[in-house]
């Protein structure tokens, strides 16, 4: 392993979010290398979706911080972030509509990752080539299928070029063989070095990519190490199988 993937790519400390009243997230510190895949699981409502909003910036932490390739970004706008490297794909696609799937991307590689638009261009192929759309590129993005939006959102926020890339329930939904090309582009990712936090149910697909898996519960990290331990931990069967520690 070399010295810079060795490095945490990314430290959350002392992390809260408040909507209200409500506790979303309550004290998580997290910090992963860049050389790692890490799956997160958790009941419904665990504050997984918001842990990832507060990374990317989508929303400002009640309190904590957070540390991007060595640098503090707690206050840093989402737009510069994505530039420095993070990058989201939504539970719920949200292609631009009345532009092709060829546009969506570009204008991602364009405005989040900031390429200039031969570079853009090239990113964007490059994009929809490894997510298997480049035969898609001039369908109109809101005519595709559930399957494609979201192979559509994650082309386009890997348009971004991003170093650590936060994956939400792209799974769902999928059949057997979707599934295993889905894990078939994650691997690939991973052999571009770029680092995955992956938020999924379907956690057969999970395992097959993280080499770490963290539940949360009630904003909260629960569990975090090897994927095989944490599954059998009692308070993760508790709280997220459903099961009794006992
Ligand atoms: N913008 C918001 N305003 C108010 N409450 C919110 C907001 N976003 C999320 N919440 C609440 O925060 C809690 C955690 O939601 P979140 O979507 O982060 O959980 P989750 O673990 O991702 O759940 P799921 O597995 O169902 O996607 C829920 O009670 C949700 O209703």
């Amino acid at each position: 392993m070399s010295e810079a993937k060795g490095k945490p790519i990314i430290t959350v400390s002392g992390l809260h979010k408040r909507f209200r009243a409500l506790v979303v997230l309550d004290g998580i510190d997290f910090s992963m290398r860049a050389d790692e895949a890490v799956g997160i699981v958790g009941p419904n409502g665990a504050g997984k979706t918001t842990f990832l909003s507060v990374l990317v910036g989508a929303h400002p932490p009640t309190s904590g911080t957070i540390d991007l390739l060595g640098e503090d970004v707690t206050h840093v706008s989402a737009s510069e972030r994505c530039r420095r490297g993070i990058v989201r794909t939504h539970q719920i696609p949200r292609p631009f509509g009345g532009m092709t799937v060829f546009e969506n991307v570009f204008v991602a590689a364009a405005n989040g990752g900031g390429f200039p638009r031969d570079e853009g261009y090239e990113r964007a192929l490059d994009s929809l080539r490894l997510c298997g759309m480049f035969h898609l590129c001039n369908r109109r993005a809101e005519t595709l299928g559930l399957l494609d939006r979201k192979r559509l959102e994650l082309a386009r926020a890997l348009a971004t070029n991003p170093k650590l890339l936060l994956l939400d329930e792209i799974g769902g939904g999928l059949t057997d063989g979707e599934a295993n090309e889905l894990v078939a582009t994650i691997r690939e990712l991973r052999r571009r070095d770029i680092a995955i936090v992956w938020i999924e149910h379907i956690v057969h697909i999970l395992l097959e990519v993280a080499d770490r898996l963290v539940c949360m519960d009630q904003g909260r990290i629960i569990a975090d190490g090897d994927p095989a331990t944490v599954m059998k931990t009692p308070a993760v069967v508790e709280a997220y199988l459903g099961g009794s520690a006992e």
